[in-house]
């Protein structure tokens, strides 16, 4: 059965999607990207991991950026973060020119990066009290950040005592309280077993419906991407460079039942044809230099 056949067009979009778009670009710029390029000198010569790389991301917009390996998304994430200087280019955060890190940024990464010998709450007030908030307001306020993330119960426990999810909850709490105005999320959920990043997911629309937040989230996840986002920004490698943006013309709010969709099938089928365009598909494994011969092993 050609299942092709059946899936809508990724550009037909329903009039509520539509008119959705439509407020959407009227929002203010949070976050624009304007000719973005970074050049790495190596021994065997220059390479460019991201080549005039520009685009825009709207208030209360969430927007993936997705591409194959080596298409520069730990390079934008970390430029974006300013703990790297662009070769050229410019970003600004509503406005205004922006290098090195700032509050305006938040993030969040894969990796746990709580701190072990603190408590949830005390991981959470950290910013805030860096930044100089009284720890009676701090404190309040965490306490606020961690019932929106719904740990409430756990605010007192270490980090080791939580699972996986859970601190990621915590990290997306702690990197809130500082009240960026964007927040750039690099596969948050990228370690998570399959069953837990879903929920992870759900977590994160609801967090983001109650919060005044502009998310960039990066993601390999083509499910991922097409679930959580508004629009996603697919980049091609070598070099890095901008291929399409792409309007997720799924409906919201969002439900996971939704990715058996023809809507959610065909737009997912788009993006993983521009990132693994038909006819370049890898036809064998690559053969390793230290594979081993196992006749037992097909
Ligand atoms: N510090 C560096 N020095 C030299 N080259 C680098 C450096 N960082 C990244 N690169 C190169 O830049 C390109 C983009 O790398 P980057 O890690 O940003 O891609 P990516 O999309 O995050 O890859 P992956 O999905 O595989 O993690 C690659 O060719 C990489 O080898």
């Amino acid at each position: 059965m050609n299942t092709d056949l059946a899936l809508p067009d990724y550009r037909e979009q329903t009039p509520e999607v539509a008119a959705r778009f439509s407020r959407l670009v009227e929002r203010p710029v949070a976050l624009q990207v304007s000719h973005l390029t970074k050049k790495f000198e190596t021994p065997r010569g220059i390479i460019t991991a991201l080549d005039d790389v520009s685009f825009s991301v709207h208030k209360r917009e969430l927007l993936s950026v997705i591409g194959p390996s080596g298409c520069g998304k730990s390079t934008l994430v970390r430029i974006l973060a300013g703990l790297e200087s662009p070769t050229s280019g410019e970003l600004r955060v509503y406005g205004e020119p922006v290098s090195g890190p700032g509050a305006d940024r938040g993030m969040v990464f894969q990796g746990y990066t709580l701190f072990p010998w603190r408590t949830v709450k005390e991981n959470v007030m950290f910013g805030p009290q860096m930044s100089g908030t009284p720890t009676y307001i701090a404190d309040s306020e965490a306490r606020e950040w961690i019932e929106l993330v719904g740990l409430s119960k756990f605010e007192n426990a270490y980090p080791h005592q939580l699972s996986g999810g859970m601190k990621q909850r915590v990290a997306i709490a702690r990197a809130l309280a500082n009240q960026p105005r964007v927040l750039f999320m690099d596969e948050p959920f990228g370690a998570l077993d399959a069953q837990t990043r879903c929920q992870m997911q759900s977590y994160l629309l609801e967090i983001w419906k109650n919060v005044d937040i502009t998310i960039v989230f990066i993601t390999h996840d083509l499910d991922e991407a097409v679930f959580l986002s508004d629009r996603i920004l697919v980049l091609e490698a070598n070099p890095g460079r901008v291929n399409e943006v792409v309007q997720v013309p799924v409906p919201r709010p969002r439900s996971s039942t939704q990715i058996f969709d023809p809507t959610f099938l065909g737009v997912r089928k788009h993006i993983d044809n521009l990132i693994h365009p038909p006819g370049q598909e890898q036809k064998e494994a690559p053969v390793l230099r230290h594979a081993i011969s196992d006749p037992d092993v097909v």
